[in-house]
């Protein structure tokens, strides 16, 4: 290796070498300040000037989505330049000053579980961006993230892509393709391995990332239920939220279906945790729950008055109820009114009418008074709002803390988050808690997207949501929501008490 590369690049040492070539710290001998940099050399495998044609043109492709990628976050290395020379080619990349995930541990020991979930809760987002430019990355591992000094953040190094085009070979129909899988052993989930890596594949791998930092185990050390197919790692912690290990859990589940299907969807999964850890859970802090601004920037927002039409009440009753509390018997129905416009058939209507619940439930109008409350406590008169004392919580936080616990499949506990009356409605629940679980789970996740504070009593309050429902069908739904929440001083919780689509 020439001391200075393409006549520009000192190179002052070597950081590391893999399958594809080696890694160098250099200097640019071409900038007055002399900046440092980082040079990944890549070599392709195979040996053929009609195949070296196509790994350049891929190189050249890969190389302007890390520009475009390294420009657009700032916890992914800026791409400097590209180049080729004596039939290899090189990236020059942004240096982070930092260290590896792998050296950390290394020298500090396995993390805490509050340092665990801040690299989690800042890498999500950049996972979250990168797979909105339709990448994924493929090489999530503890080498692979480097946590920089200055700011503490999370970098994702050495994306995937670069080094598959090396692997570019002609198959036997003469086509172009890759005759390598890019990702780490244990790191990797097995529709990786098998070639198809899908979004969530990358959250299989923060996963398991996340659990070497907390168990000090690489995949590799850890057993797997020869029942499930599940991997065995909660007992080498001696000591872990369940909240956090129902995160993690979800993640690496072995089947893409099970797992999270979004960056954003685990990490509002973590955020009700960190704000619970870090934060007075009496302060309203639903802005941890707004969607991230990639999410917030093509949403609409909640409509500010809602005059549905009688057939759209028809709908929003029964859909307001359904998601609320779940209606096994009526699913059929919500798998259609998720998928078709608001325009359903009067045939669908009628099926619909026939599962309405009582009109006493659901269609009061929301100035009206609210009766059969489980507190009997006489309601405040609409014209005056009584501050809540100090210590009781938010309403609108009762939202994220309903679905935080749908999410994690604490079904027991969300279901005790309805009002008896709501639970004990025998068209939304026919077989009680059975029913609700039932519906519950068919929902892969419900991500909150907007809570606002529409009306705050003492006994009664409204907020409007805005949900997206992901489903394990694959189905997504957006849902415009306002629930009536009754205080219960019992239990010092707002409850459900009813839910009307807008
Ligand atoms: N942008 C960067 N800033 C600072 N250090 C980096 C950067 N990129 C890589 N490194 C350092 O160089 C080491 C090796 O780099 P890298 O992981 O890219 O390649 P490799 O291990 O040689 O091969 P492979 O690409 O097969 O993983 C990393 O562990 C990291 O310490």
């Amino acid at each position: 290796m020439p001391p200075i590369l393409n006549n520009r690049y000192q190179i002052s040492r070597t950081l590391g070498s893999g399958g594809f070539g080696e890694t160098f710290l250099a200097e640019d001998t071409h900038l007055p300040s002399q900046r440092r940099c980082v040079i990944k050399q890549l070599k392709p495998i195979a040996n053929n000037p009609q195949i070296y044609e196509i790994v350049k043109d891929r190189f050249q492709r890969e190389a302007a989505i890390l520009e475009e990628l390294g420009s657009g976050h700032n916890q992914i290395p800026s791409l400097y330049a590209y180049f080729e020379l004596d039939t290899q080619f090189y990236l020059v990349q942004e240096l982070i000053e930092g260290v590896t995930l792998t050296s950390k541990m290394q020298e500090e020991g396995i993390l805490s579980e509050s340092s665990v979930k801040e690299i989690l809760t800042n890498l999500l987002p950049v996972l979250d961006y990168i797979h909105s430019k339709g990448i994924i990355h493929r090489d999530i591992k503890p080498d692979n993230i480097m946590l920089r000094y200055s700011d503490h953040l999370p970098v994702l190094i050495d994306f995937g892509a670069v080094r598959e085009t090396m692997g570019t070979i002609v198959n036997s129909q003469g086509n172009p393709t890759s005759s390598i899988v890019i990702g780490t052993p244990g790191f990797m989930p097995s529709e990786q391995a098998a070639g198809r890596p899908v979004y969530s594949s990358d959250l299989y791998s923060l996963g398991l990332t996340a659990i070497y930092l907390l168990t000090g185990k690489t995949p590799e050390q850890l057993e797997t239920d020869s029942r499930t197919g599940e991997i065995i790692w909660r007992k080498h912690i001696s000591q872990i939220s369940p909240s956090l290990a129902m995160v993690l859990e979800k993640a690496i589940m072995s089947h893409p279906r099970d797992r999270y299907s979004t960056a954003m969807a685990m990490l509002q999964a973590l955020q009700p945790l960190a704000q619970t850890i870090t934060s007075n859970p009496s302060s309203s802090k639903t802005t941890v729950v707004s969607p991230p601004p990639v999410v917030a920037s093509s949403a609409q927002t909640i409509p500010s008055t809602s005059s549905p039409s009688n057939q759209n009440n028809t709908k929003t009753i029964i859909l307001g109820s359904f998601i609320v509390g779940g209606l096994i018997s009526a699913s059929v129905v919500f798998g259609m009114i998720m998928t078709r416009s608001p325009e359903s058939s009067s045939e669908n209507t009628a099926t619909q009418q026939a599962l309405l619940p009582s009109p006493s439930v659901t269609t009061q109008p929301i100035e009206s008074p609210i009766e059969n409350t489980v507190n009997p406590s006489p309601s405040p008169s609409p014209s005056i709002t009584p501050q809540p004392p100090e210590n009781k919580p938010s309403p609108k936080q009762a939202i994220p803390d309903y679905y935080s616990l749908i999410n994690n499949a604490q079904y027991e506990t969300s279901w005790k988050h309805l009002s008896p009356q709501f639970r004990n409605n025998s068209q939304l629940h026919p077989n009680g808690y059975i029913s609700y679980v039932d519906w519950w789970q068919r929902v892969n996740f419900v991500e909150i997207q907007e809570v606002r504070m529409v009306e705050e009593g003492a006994e009664v309050a409204r907020v409007e949501t805005r949900l997206k429902y992901l489903m394990k069908s694959g189905r997504e739904a957006s849902h415009y929501l306002r629930f009536r929440l009754v205080w219960d001083a019992e239990t010092n919780n707002w409850l459900i008490d009813d839910a009307k689509s807008l």
